[in-house]
């Protein structure tokens, strides 16, 4: 991982809405500088508390983020104009799931090709690869993890209400789930977590396109 993520360790918990600040406008540049974030793709959101997050507006430079960026939202409240057009995706998780510090989006080409592939099937599982380990909990190759597909929409209400629907029915859930033909949504804990999540999924995702376009 580069600088910004590991130096997320060092921000002060004394300014919560600084550190979830901190967090995702390293995750942008983390995931600018591997080609997960192409034209102002991607969206990113950190926890500040147990009713608050900062997430990205709309349009932004991902790879370029500054505190001008990012919106402090209340979870149980409207949102306000501006934000991501797929912020309720990120609240909606939030809400389902307290134990979430981050969760970060990106159409990295190993995501929108994978979620395309297997959309017809609605998931996408992954067996047998040691960084698998990788996920927080999973402590063997042997583990089978489910990742979602959705087909892709516009109404970002409407597709959160069916990802929270199928993800609280998911068995052995992979921490994160795909938009087909659009992307791959992840969480964590926390912000270095996360990253450490989308960066498993994308080595998982190209080996697992090249599986299942050459099986041995
Ligand atoms: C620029 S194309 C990608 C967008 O349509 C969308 O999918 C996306 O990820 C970013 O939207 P945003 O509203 O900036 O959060
Ligand atoms: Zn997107």
């Amino acid at each position: 991982m580069n600088a910004p993520a590991l130096n997320e360790q060092r921000v002060t918990d004394a300014d919560p809405v600084a550190s979830a600040q901190q967090q995702v406008m390293a995750a942008g540049q983390f995931a600018a500088a591997r080609g997960w974030v192409p034209a102002t793709s991607g969206n990113f959101s950190a926890r500040v508390d147990a009713d608050r997050i900062v997430v990205t507006r709309s349009g932004a430079d991902k790879g370029a983020l500054t505190p001008a960026d990012l919106a402090v939202v209340n979870l149980r409240e409207p949102l306000p104009p501006g934000l991501s057009a797929e912020a309720p995706l990120h609240v909606a998780r939030y809400l389902a799931d307290a134990s979430i510090g981050a969760i970060f989006h990106v159409h990295s080409p190993a995501a929108a090709l994978a979620s395309r592939r297997n959309a017809r099937h609605g998931v996408l599982t992954l067996e047998g690869w040691e960084l698998q380990k990788a996920f927080a909990g999973v402590t063997s190759h042997l583990a089978v993890l489910n990742v979602p597909v959705f087909a892709n929409s516009q109404d970002t209400v409407a597709l959160a209400a069916e990802v929270e629907a199928r993800l609280q029915n998911q068995a052995d859930l992979a921490p994160g789930y795909l938009l087909a033909g659009h992307g791959l949504y992840a969480w964590g804990r926390t912000g270095r977590e996360t990253l450490r999540h989308l960066e498993a999924f994308d080595v998982l995702l190209q080996l697992q396109l090249e599986w299942e376009r050459n099986p041995l």
